[in-house]
């Protein structure tokens, strides 16, 4: 790996917009996310031949004057996390002189074997995944890189931090940006509706005081009276990673999905039509099951499942599908081992998801979100320990992640690096559009190899 060029990226000058301030006060969604580690999201291009001089004369130069296009309407990702004496809590700050953090470098890495399914080192990934830096005066908000494979293609790596931005903001940049590229560069670049941000933080309402709480807690989670430790904008560092983890992508499509849900209605005749037998839940389900019984052991081992959900649609009054931000909650539950070691474990799970997400269609988004934070914190102590196995949820198949063409093609494959650090599995549409739904693992090698031997081997 070679570094060409550490730079920054400005928002076009030539605009008004960019020399104005801009500050964002942090809603209590963002602030849920104050010090836990950012979401790392690589998008590889394959593109055949691809020599240093045409990355260097073509591809380089449309990539940073579309990516400071789009700065203009993503403002607040040029800009920072400062906390300011005079402000109760942190904000998000541009101010004309700040810009995104951008690394060029060229690997010499195999494109094919990191964009493919197969299974390769985790580590292999970390070379092409920007760093975000957090101080205890200021965080970026993102940091890019942008990594070129000699003559065969480049790989555009993106890490964010999620107090600023959910996976949905993300992946909606990451889009505008190869929206723009796409067009052409001209000055003026404008957005259709569904990728131009919603800035405004009136549109959503703090239920009371929840901001506030968010930061009590984690000022009780520090265990520091000092003022520097509590206002400190450091992110929190990975605490559950495991040692050498393998990486692979599998995909369950549309008829493997109907055989599950075939299989659920099978073994729960009365009951099983009650159940919300999505996508989501049936992927979700049956590969928590396959990750658990790859692990195999003792079946009194705790396990924790849970996922986020987007509660821009369900608030009242619902927030902008295009709304600027955090805008999720966790929900979850504990299980032991054995649940999905059992021979209906699957079933168990699909029940167990399916309950889940009828809760949230019940009883709405903010249903206990007060102690939500503390929750997941309690969860992480755990998870560290090593006593609990967890397993959690990156991305979403609504994402349209395979949608960002930056004018050479489609990514060959998106891939969320940072699953190898918090016992998360990725999901993402299938990339050709079949309505399947793309899995990204991290496990230990010995599981990735039972979780082979396991997947849609039986149902
Ligand atoms: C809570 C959920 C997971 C539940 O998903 P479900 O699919 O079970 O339930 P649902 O109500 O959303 O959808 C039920 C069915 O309706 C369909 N459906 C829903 N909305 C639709 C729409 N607008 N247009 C067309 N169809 C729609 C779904 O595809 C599904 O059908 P079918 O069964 O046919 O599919 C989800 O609603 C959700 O909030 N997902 C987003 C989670 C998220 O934002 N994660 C990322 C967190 S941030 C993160 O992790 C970081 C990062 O990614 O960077």
């Amino acid at each position: 790996m070679k570094i060409l060029e550490s730079t920054r990226v400005t928002p076009s000058p030539n605009s008004p917009i960019a020399s104005a301030d801009l500050s964002l006060p942090l809603t209590f969604f963002d602030l849920f996310w104050l010090k836990l580690p950012p979401v790392e999201r690589l998008f590889f291009y394959p593109l055949n031949g691809l020599t240093l001089p045409r990355f260097n004369s073509e591809i380089l130069p449309k990539l940073k004057q579309s990516l400071s296009l789009t700065l203009l309407h993503f403002l607040p990702l040029a800009g920072n996390l400062k906390w300011p004496s005079n402000s109760p809590k942190p904000i998000i700050s541009y101010t004309p002189s700040d810009g995104v953090p951008l690394t060029v470098a060229q690997s010499d890495a195999d494109f094919d074997l990191l964009s493919g399914n197969g299974v390769y080192e985790a580590v292999e990934l970390h070379p092409l995944t920007p760093v975000l830096i957090t101080s205890d005066d200021s965080a970026s908000t993102i940091a890019l890189q942008i990594t070129l494979f000699p003559n065969t293609g480049f790989c555009v790596g993106i890490v964010a931090h999620h107090a600023v931005l959910d996976g949905k903001t993300t992946t909606m940049f990451i889009k505008s940006w190869a929206y723009i590229c796409k067009q052409g560069n001209t000055e003026n670049s404008s957005l259709p509706p569904e990728l131009t941000p919603v800035l405004d933080r009136s549109v959503l309402r703090d239920p009371g005081g929840v901001d506030m709480l968010y930061l009590k807690t984690w000022f009780d989670s520090m265990g520091s009276d000092s003022d520097t430790d509590k206002k400190s904008l450091k992110i929190l560092p990975n605490k559950g990673e495991a040692e050498s983890l393998v990486r692979a992508t599998v995909e369950i499509t549309r008829e493997d999905l109907k055989k599950l849900r075939e299989s659920v209605l099978s073994k729960l005749p009365d009951t099983g039509k009650d159940l919300h037998l999505s996508t989501f839940v049936l992927t979700y389900a049956y590969i928590a099951t396959c990750i658990v019984r790859s692990r195999g052991g003792n079946g009194d081992r705790d396990v924790a499942f849970g996922f986020a959900i987007d509660c821009r649609p369900r608030l009242d009054p619902p927030v902008p599908g295009n709304y600027f931000g955090s805008c999720n909650t966790m929900t979850g539950e504990f299980a032991k081992a054995r649940d999905f070691l059992d021979e209906n474990g699957f079933v168990f799970g699909a029940q167990k998801v399916s309950d889940l997400v009828k809760q949230v269609k019940e009883k709405g988004v903010l249903e206990g979100i007060e102690t939500k934070l503390s929750l997941v914190l309690n969860i992480g102590v755990e998870f560290a320990t090593k006593s609990l196995q967890l397993i959690s949820v990156a991305g979403s198949p609504g994402f349209g992640v395979y949608g960002s063409d930056f004018g050479w093609g489609k990514p060959v494959k998106v891939v969320v690096v940072s699953i190898d650090k918090n016992g998360a599995v990725s999901l993402a549409e299938s990339r050709d559009g079949s309505r399947g739904v793309e899995v990204g693992l991290a496990l230990k090698i010995q599981e990735m190899e039972k979780f082979s031997s396991l997947f849609l081997a039986e149902f």
